[in-house]
Parts: C-alpha cells; structure tokens; sequence
C-alpha cells in the first residue's frame, strides 16, 4: 500500500508531517483495523510510530498510540481537540446533547451540575437501591451447561438501570420495550449504512431515540415533584452551589446518554471478568474466599459501600480486565484548530483517535501484555504506574468518565454476590470469539458450565 502525508506541516513550524498508508478514500482500512485492532494498530506504530493516519469509517483519522500521546489529546490543553463533533458522527442522532457531545464552557457547566448526582451520599443510595435486584436476579439463574454470561450480565444490568437509574416500577412488557430501544440506540452508531433505510440499524436507532424521549419525558414531572434515590431524581435535584440546575430537556438527554454510558461499558467488564476467572479457576477461588471471608466477618452477604475497599482481589481483576479488554475501544475527536501532536502537524477538521483497547496491549508499557496477571496492579508492582495514561479505560482530563465509581461499585457488588452463589467453567482449550466491530462482545455470548454452589459454605 501507498505511503503518503495527512498535511505539510506549515513553513518554518518544525513540525513532522503525519504519515501513513491511508488506503481507498472513505473506506480506507475501516474492516481491518474493526476486524483485527491489535493487528493493525502493532502494524502501524512499528511503521509510523505513534502518530499515524488513514481513512477510517468514512473520515481522515489520526490515530495516536501510546500513553504520552493519550494524555496530549485527553488533556486538550490548547483546546484543539473537541467532542461533540467526533462522537456526533458516530452516535449524535440517538445520543443528541448528551454530556460527553458537549465541549468547553457549556460541558464544563453541564458537568458541574451532574456532578451532583455522583457524590458520595448518591452513591451510597444507589448501591443499596441495586442491592435487592442484583439478589433477585442471580437467584433466578439456571445453572447448567451452555449458561451465556454476556446475555445475562446485559439483561442484569438493564434491569438494574431501571431501578438504580430510572426508579420506575416497569413491568416486563414495558422493561423490554425500553430496554429494546436502549440496544437499538447503540446498535445504530456503528451502522455501515450511515442513513435511514428502514429495517436497518440507522433507522432503528432513530425511532429508538424517539422511544426513549418519550418515556423520560412523561415520567419527569413525577420525577421533579417526588425525588428518590435513583439517577433520574438526582438530575432533577441536582443543583450547584451558585444555583444552576438542569432543564427538563437537559435532564431527558442526560438519562439517555447516561444509561447507554453505563450498561454496555459494565455488561463488557463483568463479561470479561467472567472469562478470566473461568480461565484461570485458581483466581476464581481467591476471589470466592474473599468474599466468603468478608460475609463472615460482617455476618451479611451483601456488599456495602464502605466494604468496596477491602475487595482487594475483585478490584485487581477488574483492573485487570479493564486492561485486557477496554470497554470503550477508541475516543475520538475533532481537531477544530491547526495543532501540533508529539512534534506532529495536525491539520484541523482532522478526526483524533485514542485508542485504549490498543494501548493497552503495548509491550512497551505492559510486560508480557497479552497474560492475565491481575497482581500487576499489587501494590507492589503497579505497572499501571509506568505512566498516568498506561491504563486508561475511563479515559481522562475533562470528559473522564464521570460514573467511574458508581461502575466499581456495580462490578464488585454483582461478583460478590455470583461468587458465593455459582461456580463456573470453561473447557481448557476455550478461548472466546471477541467481536471488535462495535463495543467489544464475545460472538457466541461466552458460554460456560454454571454450577449452584453447595449451601453449606
Ligand atoms: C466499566 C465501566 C465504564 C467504562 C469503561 C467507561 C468508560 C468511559 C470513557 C472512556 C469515557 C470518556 C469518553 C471520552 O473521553 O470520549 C466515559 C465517559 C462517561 N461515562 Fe463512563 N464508563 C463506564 C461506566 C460508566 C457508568 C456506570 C456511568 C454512569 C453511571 C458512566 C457515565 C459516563 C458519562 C456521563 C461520561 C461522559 C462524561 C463527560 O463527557 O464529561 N460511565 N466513560
């Protein structure tokens, strides 16, 4: 394939021209680098180093790897790089105005506001609101062989999100209903087709979206008088000190995004979890005697917030597999200014990418990156210190993820409670399809062998 420049930097800059091998016009690389990320991405960074271009999804995109690069472009400290425009391409009509497609002033007032809804005393609410749901739910699971954990997981935390996020008693029919235009609004932002044809993903996802407004919609004046203890009350409430609060449009807005913001991102971390611990049943017991350990200490099985901590196990594994497998592949951005990256020139209406998926498997920074080791992230060795960007699964500078510890909290409370209930496998040569078209998913829903665990413990 052809080598060739993005722009020539301006005269007398210094700057370095970004190259690449940008393939086709539009189309570019887009079914390689979705189909064989860490392929490519190893591919390109041994060719151009760290910062690279080519076509992809239809744009001239830089993608930079590396945690030095990550910071540059997550920092933003020249305010060159912007969001609203990147993820606007990709999920903007099914996610319109949700805080992450805000930019600059108006994000920052935006996110002082919600800020509010994940203090610390909200966050207390919410762990305990799931705390009966997350119990009703594992309770009905069917152990046996062929036991989809992906399936489950999705449909536990949609659930979950009703009560935690939305606080509305739905029942099942509706609970589908929402939860069907929830999928069919993801769905829509990786369309092939970027245009409404219907029956495909671009038109679901806007008829999904009109679902959507209108069920927050009608339960928000109810909302704005009541309260609770859920999400959706605590942006209605949600105020900051000099009085700001959010419009009833912001607040439907911001409950759309939020809840597509949270589910797939912790279905993917537990799903993945899940896997390693099949793999590695060693880890599995630790993490059980853990938790056993912890319920007799407290005399309860269920995780309280001030609890979080002393899961010292759960928390190194779901680092572990934040690392292995980012939820959130890649960040995009618009560069909006002429900008200097790492020594590059960046032209602007240039599409930014950091990819966190990729990064995260970079010898450079991670030894030995493709082996589960959960105890790198021991406070002894911590090789996610190499670098404030090694790991970054939750992004960072301003638009870091905001529910990062409600995500903890939901994580660690879901596996305390499937630990002391089920024991699960996999055969020892299974290794899982992961499908990186989209989020990441495993194809074939990861099946194991899910067995109930003898009372007696
Ligand atoms: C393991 C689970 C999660 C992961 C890996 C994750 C990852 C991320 C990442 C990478 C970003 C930054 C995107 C960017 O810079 O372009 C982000 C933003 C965001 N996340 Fe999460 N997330 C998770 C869970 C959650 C949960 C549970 C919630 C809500 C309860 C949430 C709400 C948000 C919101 C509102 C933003 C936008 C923040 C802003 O733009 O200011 N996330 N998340």
């Amino acid at each position: 394939m052809a080598t060739s420049i993005l722009a020539p930097p301006p005269e007398g800059s210094g700057l370095k021209p970004v190259r690449g091998e940008p393939g086709i016009p539009l189309i570019g690389n887009t079914f390689q680098v979705m189909r064989q990320p860490f392929k490519v991405a190893r591919q390109r960074y041994e060719q151009f180093g760290p910062v690279t271009w080519g076509w992809l999804l239809g744009q001239r995109t830089v993608t930079v790897q590396g945690p030095e690069a990550a910071e540059a472009v997550l920092v933003n400290r020249d305010k060159a790089f912007a969001n609203g425009p990147a993820w606007s391409y990709f999920i903007g009509p099914f996610f319109y105005r949700g805080i992450m497609l805000l930019d600059f002033e108006e994000h920052l007032h935006h996110r002082r506001i919600m800020q509010q809804a994940f203090n610390k005393p909200r966050l207390r609410a919410y762990m305990e609101a799931m705390a009966p749901g997350i119990e009703r739910g594992l309770d009905a699971w069917e152990p046996g062989l062929g036991f989809t954990v992906y399936d489950h997981v999705k449909q536990l935390t949609l659930d979950l999100a009703a009560d935690v996020f939305m606080g509305v008693e739905l029942d099942r029919a509706e609970a589908d209903r929402i939860n069907g235009a929830f999928i069919d609004a993801v769905r829509a932002g990786t369309a092939y087709v970027r245009f409404p044809v219907p029956g495909l993903r671009w038109h679901k996802g806007m008829k999904a979206r009109r679902v959507l407004e209108a069920f927050f919609a009608a339960h928000l004046p109810a909302k704005r008088r009541d309260g609770g203890d859920d999400l959706f009350a605590a942006l209605c409430q949600a105020e900051t000190d000099d009085g700001h609060r959010f419009t009833d449009e912001d607040v439907v807005n911001h409950m759309i995004f939020a809840l597509m913001a949270a589910h797939d991102t912790t279905t993917i971390t537990l799903t993945t979890m899940a896997y390693y611990l099949a793999k590695y049943p060693e880890w599995q017991e630790r993490l059980r005697d853990e938790s056993f350990a912890l319920v007799d200490e407290h005399g309860r099985t269920g995780l309280e917030f001030d609890d979080l901590d002393e899961l010292t196990g759960i928390d190194m594994v779901m680092k572990e597999a934040l690392r292995l497998v980012a939820p959130v592949p890649a960040l995009p951005r618009k560069v909006v200014k002429d900008t200097e990256l790492l020594g590059f020139h960046i032209p602007a209406g240039t599409t930014v990418v950091v990819p966190p998926l990729t990064n995260h498997h970079m010898p450079e920074w991670w030894p030995e990156p493709e082996r589960f080791d959960p105890e790198r992230f021991a406070p002894e060795r911590r090789e996610d210190k190499a670098h404030k960007y090694a790991w970054a699964p939750f992004g960072g500078g301003a638009h870091k993820c905001i529910g990062l510890h409600f995500a903890g909290m939901q994580v660690k409370s879901v596996l305390h409670q499937v630990l002391q209930r089920y024991r699960w496998s996999v055969p020892a040569r299974y290794q899982w399809p992961l499908d990186t078209t989209s989020l990441p998913s495993p194809k074939d829903g990861l099946p194991v062998r899910l067995d109930r665990l003898e009372k007696s413990r």
